[in-house]
Formats: C-alpha cells, sequence, structure tokens
C-alpha cells in the first residue's frame, strides 16, 4: 500500500476530488505491472482507471479490453475504495472494474485492497464495495496508513 501511496503523492491537488493511488498487481508474483495517480492522463481520470487505460494504451487497446492482456490473477491496490459514483457522471471505477473481463469472461480483478473507506464529503455512503462483491470480486481493507492516505487525498481541500 506504501506504493499506492506515493502515486497519490504525485496527483494533482483539487478541492473537487481526492489524490488516490492505485497499482494493477500480479495476484501470483506480486509484481507490480501498473502504476496510476489520479488526473494522471489528461481528463478527468481516476486512479484506478488511470491503471486500466495504461496498460490498455500499452498494448493499444480500449480500456475495457485489457484484461486480455493482464494476467488472470491480477489484483487491484488502491489507497482509497473505487468510486460508485462521481459527481462529474463520469463511468465510476466499480463498473469499470467489473466492465474488465478476464480471458474466461469473469472480472480480470479478482482482489480489491483499499486503504480507506470514501469519506462522505462529495458522494454520500460510497456502496462500491457491496457491487464488487456481488461480482465475486474480494475487497479487503489493509489497515495501517488511514491517516497518511487521507492526509495525501484531500491535500487540495479547503482548510
Ligand atoms: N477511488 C477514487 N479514486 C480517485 O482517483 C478519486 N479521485 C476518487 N474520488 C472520489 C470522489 O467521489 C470523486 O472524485 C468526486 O465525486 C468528484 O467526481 P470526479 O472525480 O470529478 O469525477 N476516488
Ligand atoms: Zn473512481
Amino acid at each position: 500500500m506504501w506504493e499506492a501511496l506515493d502515486q497519490a503523492k504525485q496527483s494533482p491537488p483539487k478541492p473537487s476530488n481526492y489524490r488516490v493511488g492505485a497499482l494493477l498487481v500480479d495476484g501470483d508474483t506480486g509484481e507490480v505491472m501498473v502504476r496510476g495517480y489520479t488526473l494522471e492522463l489528461e481528463g478527468n481520470t481516476h486512479a484506478e482507471q488511470c491503471c486500466l487505460m495504461k496498460a490498455a494504451q500499452a498494448h493499444d487497446l480500449p480500456e475495457e479490453r485489457v484484461g486480455e492482456v493482464l494476467p488472470p490473477n491480477t489484483v487491484l491496490y488502491t489507497t482509497m475504495e473505487p468510486c460508485s459514483m462521481r459527481l462529474s457522471g463520469n463511468l465510476p471505477c466499480v463498473d469499470r472494474i467489473i466492465r474488465t473481463k478476464d480471458a474466461n469472461g469473469k472480472p480480470l480483478v479478482k482482489k480489491v485492497y483499499l486503504g480507506v473507506k470514501e469519506p462522505e464529503k462529495f458522494v454520500g455512503e460510497n456502496k462500491g464495495r457491496a457491487k464488487l462483491e456481488e461480482h465475486g470480486i474480494e475487497c479487503i481493507h489493509i489497515p495501517g496508513l488511514e491517516k497518511e492516505i487521507l492526509e495525501v487525498a484531500t491535500a487540495g481541500h479547503e482548510k
């Protein structure tokens, strides 16, 4: 989770979102395959979205087909739980994760390790984890970095 936090620190502070870092990791080897952070790619992009887009772009594929080129036991580390609703109206990361299938037609991402739940500042309670679990994607909270993660995430917010 430290490495995901390092990614979040690269995100430009903004009052209307959180600075989040994410990694796509090979669940069998532990190798970090893709790193990403909020607003890394142009447009109003989220960290998890950037990971999926970067991996897809590296293989000239659209984001939703990235499961064709990543190992079936792919896991996601994200400092903040994936969004299930976005004020901008963009496709939430929970939906992006669920729609990305592996070669066997199952969701590519098998586990989501998250550092903190999303605070209820922008969209009320984030119900994304239940939706991920419904699709067989296990969500696991990794405790211990909550303070640092939230400090980084809200750095662009008015004090
Ligand atoms: N997990 C996660 N990764 C991110 O990279 C990010 N920025 C958020 N932030 C969640 C927050 O709810 C939304 O940022 C606001 O709802 C505004 O929505 P936009 O980001 O403008 O689409 N959450
Ligand atoms: Zn998101």
